[in-house]
């Protein structure tokens, strides 16, 4: 399958290869994302994709392969050259990774702090209280620690943390795990509305079939080692890969199908 006509590349990934001592989790992976769009990464437990996304933020170094995000290559950087791309991007770790010991506005402000240390305490807790408010938290949470808040609130609290920079870039891993399913299409809705707002590119893995239909603008999925399709979800159900069938047809695949053509009928 190809790249959408207009994309201008933010990550590229070619001819990627890691492995665990015996194990290769990836041989011979390629992807794209362009600019301005919501990629969703599926694929069964333990295909790889969070070592995907360590590979592409610099966690995790490739045995081979070329890996660009931002126009910048991402392996063996020196650490001055890897701090510079990071600061482009914002990332929303599983548990939402706070500082347990940090209240929530403290946390939004770690990143600020590391990148302009010199910036005075009232703006510093202006823009993390700014930062709260477009999660969609309410300001009393600012003084929060992470124990007193609801899993929605973390992760709403750990979106504000990444998006403390004013990112280009979002990663997020697997955001609305563990968010019952009012929670998930609130937190859902919040990721597409910040990235209409704020123009943002969004690396998305996820298992949640409602957060592909309902934000994701194409579909990556892995399998055998590589990605073996990416489009948009009519693309890949026109595939006849035995996962991606199943996981699209199947029944949770279809409730979430349906789900999608109730909102758009409403
Ligand atoms: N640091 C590591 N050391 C050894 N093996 C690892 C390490 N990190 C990941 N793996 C292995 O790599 C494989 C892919 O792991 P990964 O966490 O990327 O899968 P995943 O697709 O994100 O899975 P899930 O959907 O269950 O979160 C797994 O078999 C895992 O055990």
């Amino acid at each position: 399958m190809t790249n959408p006509k207009d994309c201008s590349p933010v990550i590229t990934v070619q001819g990627l290869r890691n492995s665990f001592g015996e194990q290769v989790v990836h041989e011979n992976l390629d992807l794209t994302v362009c600019r301005g769009e919501i990629l969703g990464v599926v694929g069964g437990s333990g295909t790889g994709k969070s070592v995907l996304m360590r590979s592409i933020i610099g966690l995790q170094r490739p045995d081979e392969g070329e890996v660009e995000v931002l126009g910048e290559s991402m392996i063996d950087r020196d650490e001055d050259e890897a701090k510079n791309i990071r600061r482009r991007w914002g990332i929303l770790f599983q548990n939402g990774a706070l500082f347990s010991t940090l209240t929530v506005a403290e946390n939004v402000e770690v990143p600020i702090r590391e990148y302009f240390p010199y910036i005075d305490k009232q703006l510093m807790d202006e823009i993390a209280s700014y930062k709260i408010a477009m999660s969609a938290l309410p300001q009393d949470a600012g003084p929060k620690f992470p124990s007193e808040l609801s899993g929605g609130m973390v992760k709403r609290a750990g979106l504000a943390r990444a998006l403390a920079l004013d990112p280009e870039l979002l990663f997020l891993d697997e955001p609305t795990a563990g968010l019952d399913p009012i929670a998930a299409a609130s937190f859902d809705e919040l990721i597409l509305s910040l990235q209409k707002k704020l123009d943002l590119t969004v690396f998305l893995i996820t298992h949640d079939l409602d957060t592909l239909y309902a934000i994701c603008d194409r579909v990556a999925v892995l399998a055998d080692k590589k990605v073996i399709a990416v489009g948009t979800i009519p693309e890949l159900l026109a595939l006849d890969h035995p996962w991606i069938q199943e996981y699209f047809n199947g029944p949770r695949g279809r409730a979430a199908a349906d789900t999608a053509e109730e909102k758009v009928d409403a």
